[in-house]
């Protein structure tokens, strides 16, 4: 039977699902109370309210059920709901009619078309890109698969995966084609310059519809999801050309904001769960659009009662620092995930009872719940174009930055002087452990565990020394490379405390052979060579040094400034590193004001009397957090 054949592959996703929750689990009882702070406040983003005729207009736009409803045979969903195996004729079918609708709305369509090798033959593979407008360079993705589980025999090869994924699918086109008009007017206004709104302008909606999911015999890693694996590694090194919204070295990759992953929607009363830490604003927006629709009677329907204002539960299982989920199921989203992507996998947990069964055929998907789905998800779109990063409460002052250089050296001094307190220890210590919060907040230890930290001959090569040491004990594998090490006592004492906590060090040298060999083994670099004391141009060993690290193409997070860049000027002479991530010190310099990547602040240790006398405006650190993340340098520019 089918359903007991794929059992395996299911049982295959659930076991990833439940070492990785093992695995978490004592970490979650450890870090209860940082979890806590951090689920507040990682990468949120606040949903701008819509008033409640924003509500009634978007219901009224379309009719939602015209698109979802499986007896309509002129429905999104009856076009999709036909077996549909990858490199079937139906699959090309069912391809060239998402296509056709997609390019009817003015979106523009590529095909990613390639042919993959199965565990029986080769087959052909085709994922459809659809985005609203391609000349934006940042994605909101919606995503789910439109293959349907491949069987070689009758009757299983008439499965007809109603949730896995036709459902998904004909949501997205609902949602595409319920938005367009408002997409549409939208672009225009930004054209004629009648919306002035970079940031919002620059962001569009991208449809993925992939191809190849479902395994053919048994899933594993290498018979399942063939068109997610295939478009994440070509995304992962297709370059966007530079301009004044793409940075350097920015893959497609880098142009998702968040990849949302719709699968096994559409059956009754799902269980949707929040399985990652830095979409879970994202998710708890969402759950906070359902309870807005809920509430004002939107899901009730006909007759049925049991969706009216008083009656409707949600589907999204709340989240609580208790029940935060670290596991991940085996699914789309994964390759994507792994290298770096933002991810919110909407899925149903426990799978539908209808999961890979044929039962489907005779009961057609229940109505209410995909057009629930599909009117919260229209409602989430149609706000996110309203949403900003919080950051009201960032305030700081790029204009002030031409007075703070001249007065970093001064505040240095002033911490360490009689009246300040502090040594250079305290100091280093607080800055390097803020450095190491800054990778462990952006870069996963599951996804990137080797971080090759790269220490000049200077402090800031001692703020290196110490961010290793605290990331080998947060559980990543540091090792450090240090051309040229400095003399001073403490770097050395620092060098110690690395080695007794079995941190490999590369021997110092101006051969850089063993570098490019390190860098084979490295998942992000830390860029702790230069800080504030650089002074261009850059001198031997370090010349050769940093083009090396920029070609690695590898993600480097810089530590105060990223190195080979003027402290005043920036990288005018680019020969500079590309970062994708900056951990200011102190306070940000004024060669940074035009860094485009994630900027944090960190270095706390600044006391009231200090930030008074130096008209500091820092923005407030959060709780127990050594760093805050500081608004990009886009919007301050606009401030
Ligand atoms: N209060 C704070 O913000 C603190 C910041 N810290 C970190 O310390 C650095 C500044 O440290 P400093 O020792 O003054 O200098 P650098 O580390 O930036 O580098 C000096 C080092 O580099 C050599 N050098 C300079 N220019 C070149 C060049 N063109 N080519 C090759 N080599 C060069 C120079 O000879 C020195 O050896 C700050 O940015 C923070 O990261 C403290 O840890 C705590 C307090
Ligand atoms: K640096």
């Amino acid at each position: 039977m089918p359903s007991s054949l794929d059992f395996v592959g299911k049982t295959l996703k659930c076991s990833n699902l439940l070492a990785s929750l093992r695995c978490f689990l004592l970490l979650v009882i450890c870090s209860i109370t940082v979890l806590s702070v951090q689920c507040e406040t990682l990468d949120r983003r606040t949903l701008q309210p819509l008033s409640s005729e924003d509500i009634s207009r978007l219901l009224t736009i379309q009719d939602p059920v015209k698109n979802v409803d499986p007896s309509n045979p002129q429905s999104h969903l009856s076009k999709i709901l036909i077996p549909r195996a990858a490199g079937t004729e139906n699959n090309t079918l069912v391809r060239e009619y998402i296509v056709s609708k997609l390019k009817s709305l003015n979106w523009h369509i590529e095909l990613d078309d390639f042919v993959g090798e199965t565990p029986v033959g080769s087959r052909r593979f085709v994922n459809i890109i659809a985005t609203k407008d391609k000349d934006a360079s940042r994605h909101v993705v919606l995503s789910a698969h439109y293959d349907s589980k491949y069987y070689p025999n009758y009757p299983e090869n008439q499965f007809l995966g109603a949730t896995d994924s036709a459902a998904p699918c004909a949501m997205m086109l609902d949602l595409a084609e319920t938005l367009n008009p408002l997409l549409e007017a939208k672009k225009k206004s930004l054209d004629e310059g009648s919306e002035d709104d970079d940031e919002t302008g620059d962001t569009t909606l991208q449809l993925l519809f992939f191809d190849g999911e479902e395994a053919f015999v048994d899933w594993t890693d290498t018979d399942s999801i063939y068109g997610a694996r295939h478009l994440a590694e070509k995304w992962g090194t297709s370059y966007l050309p530079p301009s004044n919204s793409v940075r350097h070295h920015m893959t497609e990759l880098d142009s998702i904001e968040h990849l949302i992953l719709l699968d096994l929607l559409g059956a009754p009363n799902p269980i949707i769960r929040s399985y990652f830490i830095n979409t879970a604003w994202l998710f708890d927006s969402l759950a906070s659009v359902e309870k807005r629709l809920g509430d004002s009677g939107a899901f009730a329907y006909g007759d049925d009662t049991s969706m009216t204002a008083e009656k409707w539960t949600s589907y999204f299982r709340p989240r609580t620092t208790a029940t935060v989920n670290y596991g991940y199921m085996g699914d789309d989203h994964v390759p994507f995930l792994q290298r770096g992507v933002s991810v919110l996998h909407l899925i149903a947990e426990p799978f539908p009872h209808v999961w890979h069964t044929l039962k489907i055929r005779l009961l057609p998907p229940p109505l209410r719940p995909t057009v629930r789905t599909s009117v919260t998800h229209r409602r989430y779109a149609l706000s996110y174009g309203k949403d900003r990063p919080a950051g009201d409460h960032q305030r700081l002052c790029i204009g002030n930055t031409r007075k703070l250089i001249a007065w970093i050296y001064q505040i240095d001094e002033e911490l360490m002087s009689a009246a300040g307190g502090f040594s250079l220890d305290q100091l280093m210590e607080l800055a390097g452990l803020a450095c190491a919060q800054t990778l462990a907040t952006v870069y996963r230890k599951d996804v990137y565990p080797r971080v090759l930290v790269c220490c000049g001959p200077g402090n800031q090569g001692g703020d290196g020394l110490v961010a290793a040491r605290h990331l080998s004990m947060f559980g990543y594998q540091p090792t450090v490379y240090m051309p040229k090490p400095g003399g001073k006592d403490i770097y050395k004492r620092l060098q110690v405390q690395c080695e007794n906590e079995r941190i490999p060090f590369i021997p110092p040298s101006n051969d850089v052979t063993a570098l490019r060999e390190a860098l084979q083994r490295t998942d992000v670099i830390m860029d702790a060579l230069f800080g504030f004391s650089f002074k261009p141009p850059v001198r031997a060993p370090f010349d050769e040094v940093l083009p090396i690290l920029n070609e690695s193409r590898l993600p480097i997070l810089s530590l105060d400034i990223p190195s080979g860049w003027d402290v005043e000027e920036g990288d005018t002479l680019k020969v500079g590193l590309n970062p994708d991530v900056l951990i200011t010190l102190t306070a940000p310099k004024k060669g940074v004001a035009n860094f485009l990547g994630r900027h944090f602040l960190g270095g706390r240790f600044v006391p009231k009397t200090l930030q008074e006398k130096f008209d500091l405006q820092l923005p407030p650190y959060t709780g127990s957090d050594q760093i805050v993340e500081l608004p990009s340098a886009k919007l301050q520019a606009k401030r």
